[in-house]
């Protein structure tokens, strides 16, 4: 079977839930007192699609302001961004706004845009309207689902839409992504940096 590595970075505002995505996503885990990333962190995931083997390299990186201008780093070559908002801070999505046009100005061309409207357990004390948000992705061609980390709504489904989009790999394996023949099960790993 096929194995091809996808780059994937997270993107938003501090707070909204990147990290906490990544940790469901990876560990199936939940920690309510995780700490705000320092640069980015770094981790990976081996999940089926079709007849290829997709590894998520994904990075997540820090939403502090003073950690902006690393972004470039982590989503240069990437074949898909995940922009994450809070849906309880209209502010949140402003931002995820401007990660857009960063990425249309200076991200690859190809890139594969994932929005995802994280906390939708906390509908309660939601300020983005659902349709709104969906509204936006649907006029940007981005890939729109709401998210919980903390309930593991819809987590799988952001990667698994992301795995849809990416281009089926030519018979070189030229295409976004690695592409190459496997020769064992890839393990997993983690790491932090910076
Ligand atoms: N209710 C709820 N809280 C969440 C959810 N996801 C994350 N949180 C909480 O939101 C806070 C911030 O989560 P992080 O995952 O650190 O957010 P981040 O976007 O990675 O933040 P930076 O690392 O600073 O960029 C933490 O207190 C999490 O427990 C969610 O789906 N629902």
């Amino acid at each position: 079977m096929a194995l091809r590595e996808l780059k994937v970075c997270l993107l938003g505002e501090t707070g909204v839930g990147k990290s906490s995505i990544v940790w469901r996503f990876v560990e199936d885990s939940f920690d309510p007192n995780i700490n705000p990333t320092i640069g980015a962190s770094f981790m990976t995931k081996t999940v089926q699609y079709q007849n290829e083997l997709h590894k998520f390299l994904i990075w997540d990186t820090a939403g502090q302001e003073r950690f902006r201008a690393l972004a470039p780093m982590y989503y240069r070559g990437s074949a898909a961004a995940i922009i994450v908002y809070d849906i309880t801070k209209e502010d949140s999505f402003q931002t995820l706004k401007n990660w857009v046009k960063e990425l249309r100005q200076h991200g690859p061309p190809n890139i594969v845009v994932a929005i995802a409207g994280n906390k939708c357990d906390l509908s309660d004390a939601r300020e983005v309207p659902e349709k709104d948000a969906k509204d936006y992705a649907d006029s940007i061609h981005a890939i729109f689902v709401e998210t919980s980390a903390k309930n593991a709504i819809n987590i799988n489904e952001v990667f698994i839409e992301i795995s849809k989009r990416i281009p089926v790999a030519d018979a070189a394996g030229a295409s976004p992504g690695k592409a190459f023949k496997l020769g064992r099960q890839a393990s997993e790993s983690r790491r932090t940096c910076c």
